[in-house]
């Protein structure tokens, strides 16, 4: 389902609604609510809107848990962390309590990093389903999302939850989850915006089926919702 909105500022407080009434829903029917958070530049706004007097009335924070789509092989204070990003603009903001937040531990090596967070995702549920109630994602103009690149094994991946690798492009390493974790969700939200991202956009919603090229092709829930939160200049090539 797309969401149009004129600009990134209606787009953000519509997409804060929508997230709102994803977690109250869940903590009324489960007691808690899963949100994992993208990273990058994009949701930083939206954090802090959610973080502002307007809405952080608007959810028992006590019972959200967070979790992230990938991580900068970096230190968790450095300037290109997605924690770092995410703890500034909500978590500090919120007073979150560090039981709450799961955080790629990337004072590990990648691989540990990668399976600690995976039997992180595996206690959280219980061992069940790793089924998350709202997973936000960002989109790169090369039509990436979490840390699933162009022509990337991580594509092919299959079984693994949580993947680490050395990604060219970036010249680091990422630590991301899989599109099949991924695609469990039981809400797949993307967040795009701004004119740079127009032809991934047009790319992954109606170009021909080519998931190396544009991985977020892979994003297909088993049975939960897809949503694009997209403004008029992100959605500029597009079918509205
Ligand atoms: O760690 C990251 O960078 C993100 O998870 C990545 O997938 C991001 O969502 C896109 O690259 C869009 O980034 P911008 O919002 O900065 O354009």
């Amino acid at each position: 389902m797309k969401h149009i909105y004129t600009d990134a500022d209606t787009l953000l407080t519509a997409l804060a609604d929508f997230v709102v009434t994803k977690a109250n829903e869940a903590i009324q029917q489960q007691g808690r609510f899963s949100f994992v958070l993208s990273g990058g530049s994009s949701p930083k706004k939206l954090f802090e809107l959610l973080a502002s007097d307007r809405y952080r009335k608007q959810i028992d924070w006590t019972k959200v848990f967070f979790f992230f789509g990938d991580e900068r092989y970096v230190p968790a204070d450095h300037p290109d962390s997605n924690f770092l990003m995410a703890k500034k603009a909500l978590f500090d903001a919120l007073q979150i309590s560090p039981g709450q937040i799961f955080r790629m531990k990337t004072e590990l090596v990648p691989e540990e990093a990668a399976l600690d967070y995976e039997k992180d995702l595996q206690g959280y549920f219980v061992n069940s389903l790793v089924r998350f109630d709202l997973v936000l994602l960002g989109l790169g103009d090369d039509a990436h999302t979490a840390s699933l690149f162009p022509h990337t094994s991580v594509l092919q991946e299959k079984d693994s939850l949580v993947k680490a690798l050395y990604i060219d492009k970036v010249k680091m390493n990422r630590i991301t989850l899989t599109a099949p974790c991924i695609n469990q969700a039981a809400t797949i939200a993307f967040l795009v915006y701004g004119p740079s991202k127009a032809e991934a956009v047009q790319h992954v919603l109606e170009g021909g089926q080519n998931i190396q090229e544009y991985p977020a092709q892979l994003i297909r829930p088993n049975g939960g919702s897809l949503h694009w939160f997209l403004d008029e200049a992100a959605a500029g090539r597009i079918r509205k």
